[in-house]
């Protein structure tokens, strides 16, 4: 096994149990902490935090020229993974454009192999071009077009069969929260990725409450927490507590500059999924820092 990133390592050694610590829910505690420090070493590698940025349908050539030449005079710390999601037509100029350090994806893809499909882009064409990830199941693809959780599911069996590798979204209606029913939502959703993929080393989870999206409106670094772990618990108990205890879970709703840091420090957000804010480079190269919250912290 490689030896675990930097980041797990720090994680590791702030995961350790206090043997000073007396606290009457201690033993639950020495629990949880023993479960993050398996989790971490088997991370090893593919545990470092994760940021995305999703232009959405933002941009013209020059404005993204700009953006890009931002990016790459952007100092960004080792211990993240980098990826941006420009609009199907930048992404060449994305590509040829920006350092190899961040990585580039599509924000939707075709369900299966390219042909008669008028205005699609097929898995196969973002590979020939260099593109490396592709989210799927986002609330705009889910709410604005129809996209529903079976036809996602299958996108992303698809794409990750391509070699894609695939920001897999899910979350909850503002009248679904306040129904108690965002469990219930996010599960239901997941379940319908979990029906279609089968190996889960290339897909990062990306949980984005569709009333914080755009919107202003964050979800508190305890709401996003909470349910990450119970997104984290699903795993365990319908896919393996392998997957439960490697796959990144990142957070997506106006996350800015302002208040990355903090959502950074909870336990089981491994990063974000940024739309408004990605496209101010100086902004975005910030949220990426913020994983230096997570290890001092996590
Ligand atoms: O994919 C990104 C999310 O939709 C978040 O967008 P936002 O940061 O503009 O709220």
């Amino acid at each position: 096994m490689a030896a675990p990133s930097s980041l797990a390592s720090s994680r590791l050694a702030a995961a350790a149990p206090a043997p000073q610590h007396h606290h009457q829910n201690h033993q639950l505690r020495l629990g949880c902490s023993r479960r993050r420090a398996q989790r971490l070493v088997a991370m090893a590698g593919s545990g470092k935090f994760f940021v995305g940025g999703n232009w959405k349908c933002n941009g013209t050539k020059e404005s993204i020229t700009k953006l890009v030449s931002d990016l790459n005079a952007a100092t960004l710390e080792s211990d993240v993974d980098v990826v941006v999601a420009p609009p199907f037509i930048y992404i060449d100029q994305v590509k040829s454009s920006l350092t190899d350090r961040i990585e580039v994806s599509a924000q939707n893809t075709w369900i299966g192999k390219g042909g008669a499909f008028t205005g699609e882009i097929s898995a196969e064409q973002l590979v020939d071009i260099g593109c490396q990830w592709v989210i799927l199941g986002h609330s705009e693809r889910r709410h604005v077009i129809g996209e529903d959780d079976q036809f996602i599911g299958k996108k992303a069996a698809y794409a990750l069969s391509q070699n894609l590798k695939v920001m897999a979204c899910i979350g909850e209606l503002l009248e679904e929260r306040e129904a108690g029913k965002t469990f219930d939502v996010c599960f239901k959703q997941m379940k319908a990725f979990a029906d279609n993929i089968t190996d889960w080393k290339n897909v990062v989870i990306a949980y984005e409450p569709v009333w914080a999206i755009g919107t202003g409106k964050v979800a508190s670094p305890e709401q996003a927490q909470e349910v990450h772990a119970a997104v984290r618990d699903w795993l365990k108990t319908n896919v393996s507590a392998d997957v439960a205890s490697t796959v990144r879970i990142i957070y997506g709703g106006s996350v800015n500059a302002a208040n990355c840091a903090e959502l950074a420090k909870k336990e089981d957000i491994d990063g974000f999924l940024v739309g408004g804010a990605s496209l101010k480079g100086p902004d975005f190269a910030t949220i990426c820092n913020s994983v230096t919250s997570k290890k001092v912290t996590a």
